[in-house]
């Protein structure tokens, strides 16, 4: 191929919508030669300058599976694409910054991340965040359903318990609800679950395996302790220990940073391994199951966050709870009745549009 052919090449994979060879073409001799997005995902992340969004940029910029990063804010995107994409790792990283470039950010995504939106500070609530949070789920969520309506959608906007319903409402609208393909993300309880039965039991984190199931706000997170792996028992003060510890858990990172935000590290983590776990459903791979916040049938809710299968449609299987102690039923019927509140809040929210 002779250079001019292969310059037009490059620059139509890595600036699809810009004219290639046109004036000031924002082709550069390092795009020329980039060789990542030969095969593997496209996966976007919206919110991407935020306290989530930079560390989980740079870890899915680490991530084998994807070909193709999207980096989408209303702010600073120029900065943190510019920065991410001087990683040596083979994924190619565009920006896109403003409402303006919210499509051309979408189309052709196989997974779009969305930790848009305004965290908390000491003393909120995450329904606290609702006026603000809502309205910017909805109009990214528009922005999906009209640009890449089959793309699998990780929502991790708080209150994730009402962003979720929010989401699905706009897609319904839309006409592309596929609700395997929208998960809300609750894998940092899960982290955190993992992390403090461990240091209780004296094992390596990694070792643990603890279900979380419910929601994402207070007593609607539920640790199943009677499931955990490896199969272990604990004493009466340790379970309401844990218990308690796995719910505040978020409110413990707000009181630590003293109005500087909410987790944003553990949670780019929690992200990314729940993000890295949808790729390798979508890939094909047998037996991938986490918890995540979805349509449902485990309860009488519409939503519930249980363990789910995911494949190549997203949540392909989602699983019942399993056999529960009293304790654990008790905090079942307290963590319906407020998701029960908080779903229908975030349907509200559409329908009286
Ligand atoms: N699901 C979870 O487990 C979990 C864990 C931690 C935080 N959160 C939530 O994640 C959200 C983000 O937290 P953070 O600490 O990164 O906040 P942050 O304020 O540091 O970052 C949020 C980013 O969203 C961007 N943003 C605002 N409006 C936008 C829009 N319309 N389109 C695109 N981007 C927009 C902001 O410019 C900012 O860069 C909060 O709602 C927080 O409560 C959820
Ligand atoms: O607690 C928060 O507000 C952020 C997040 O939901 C968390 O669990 O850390």
């Amino acid at each position: 191929m002779d250079p001019n052919q292969r310059l037009a090449r490059f620059a139509a994979h890595l600036h699809p919508q810009k004219s290639v060879l046109g004036e000031n073409s924002m082709l550069s001799l390092q795009d020329c030669r980039a060789k990542g997005g030969a095969s593997g995902f496209k996966v976007a992340i919206l919110g991407a300058a935020g306290g989530i969004g930079q560390p989980l940029a740079m870890l899915m910029k680490i991530n084998p599976l994807v070909s193709v990063l999207h980096l989408y804010d209303v702010v600073n995107t120029p900065g943190v694409t510019a920065d991410i994409s001087h990683m040596d790792t083979s994924a190619v990283v565009r920006g896109f910054l403003g409402a303006q470039e919210l499509e051309n950010a979408l189309t052709g995504m196989d997974l779009v991340i969305i930790p848009a939106g305004v965290p908390r500070k000491p003393g909120m609530t995450r329904d606290d965040l609702f006026n603000i949070n809502a309205g910017i789920v909805k109009t990214l969520c528009e922005g999906i359903a009209k640009s890449c309506p089959n793309a699998v959608v990780n929502l991790i906007s708080n209150p994730v318990n009402s962003t979720v319903p929010i989401a699905a409402e706009v897609f319904k609208k839309a006409g592309t609800y596929d609700p395997k393909k929208l998960l809300g993300v609750t894998m940092l309880d899960v982290v955190r679950a993992n992390t403090f039965v461990a240091e209780v039991l004296g094992l390596d984190p990694q070792q643990v395996s603890v279900p979380v199931v419910g929601g994402h706000a207070g007593v609607t997170i539920l640790p199943l302790l009677s499931q955990v792996k490896p199969s272990s028992s604990f004493t009466q003060e340790e379970i309401e220990y844990l218990t308690k510890r796995i719910q505040d858990g978020g409110t413990e990172v707000v009181q630590a940073k003293a109005g500087a935000g909410s987790a944003t590290l553990s949670m780019a983590y929690a992200a990314v391994k729940f993000a890295d776990a949808c790729l390798r459903g979508l890939r094909g791979d047998a037996g991938v199951v986490e918890c995540a916040f979805v349509s449902s049938q485990v309860t009488e809710l519409p939503f519930f966050a249980s363990k789910v299968r995911l494949g190549r449609g997203g949540a392909e299987e989602v699983y019942q709870l399993g056999p529960l102690n009293e304790y654990e039923r008790a905090g079942l019927e307290k963590a319906k009745k407020e998701l029960s509140e908080s779903i229908q809040k975030g349907v509200s929210f559409i329908s009286s549009k």
